[in-house]
């Protein structure tokens, strides 16, 4: 579970917020879609629940820990994928999967059990061996997140996850956010791809120039608007107002 506070964050001389008092939470038991156009705030709101970025005013739990006050506690708690996948280029898959497993401190065994399973559902195992700078942009989007998951965190953090999956993994991916939140866990996530959204999510964040403008379930989001509208029609009627 992961409670945000009256959270605010200006960048540098900026004289606008890029996430304004935002309060709101992820539950345990579900996935949450965090969506809104670009520029509104989703990945600086991302940064700060991973301890990035410092917010200047607020509070962020995980699982009862604040990510300012008790940082190695709280980062204990989550698996994060950030959206860019390009690091460590010059390490073979395997060697970067070790390396987080030594991070995270996960055993010998379970390493192994867990790397064996995730590649095998990512199609990824032939792959390991190589270096991650040979690799598409799919490959390494799915090697960052096997290595944010190895050491099996309660809370998924991921920012545009499925971006450059093929198919199979991207049901794979989906497969395994139902599972890990049907097991009573948290999973929060970023798209622009409403129908994504739609399909997967229990509950959709909507943010707007770094506020929140709505949090919770399809149906409420769709009792708020009369007659058929679909969530694309909802998310711009949301989101073209200041
Ligand atoms: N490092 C930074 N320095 C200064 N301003 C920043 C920085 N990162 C983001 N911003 C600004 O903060 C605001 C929110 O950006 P952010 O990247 O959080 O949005 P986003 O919703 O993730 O966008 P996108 O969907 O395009 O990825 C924007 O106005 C952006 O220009």
């Amino acid at each position: 579970m992961i409670t945000l506070t009256n959270v605010s964050k200006t960048y540098g001389n900026s004289n606008k917020k890029a996430v304004d008092s935002q309060t709101w939470e992820i539950p345990d038991g579900s996935i949450t879609g965090f969506i809104g156009p670009n520029g509104a705030g989703k990945s600086t709101t991302l940064k700060m629940i991973t301890g990035i970025v410092t917010p200047d005013e607020g509070s962020i739990v995980i699982n009862g820990h604040d990510i300012v006050k008790e940082p190695i506690a709280a980062k204990k708690q989550f698996g994060f994928v950030s959206d860019s996948p390009d690091k460590f280029l010059r390490l073979k898959g395997i060697e970067y999967l070790r390396f987080c497993a030594d991070v995270y401190e996960v055993p010998e065994a379970q390493r192994r059990e867990r790397i064996d399973m995730f590649a095998s559902r990512f199609g990824l195992t032939d792959a390991l061996s190589s270096r991650i700078m040979s690799y598409s942009h799919g490959m390494r989007q799915k090697l960052m997140v096997i290595g944010a998951l190895l050491h099996n965190p309660s809370v998924w953090i991921l920012d545009e996850p499925l971006t450059g999956l093929d198919p199979g993994s991207s049901f794979a991916l989906k497969e395994m956010m139902r599972e890990h939140a049907a097991a009573g866990n948290s999973v929060l996530f970023s798209t622009h791809i409403l129908e994504i959204a739609e399909r997967l999510c229990d509950y959709v964040a909507i943010i707007n120039h770094g506020r929140i403008v709505f949090r919770g379930t399809l149906e409420q989001l769709r009792a708020r608007y009369s007659g058929e509208m679909s969530l694309e029609n909802i998310f711009l009627e949301m989101t073209s107002h200041a």
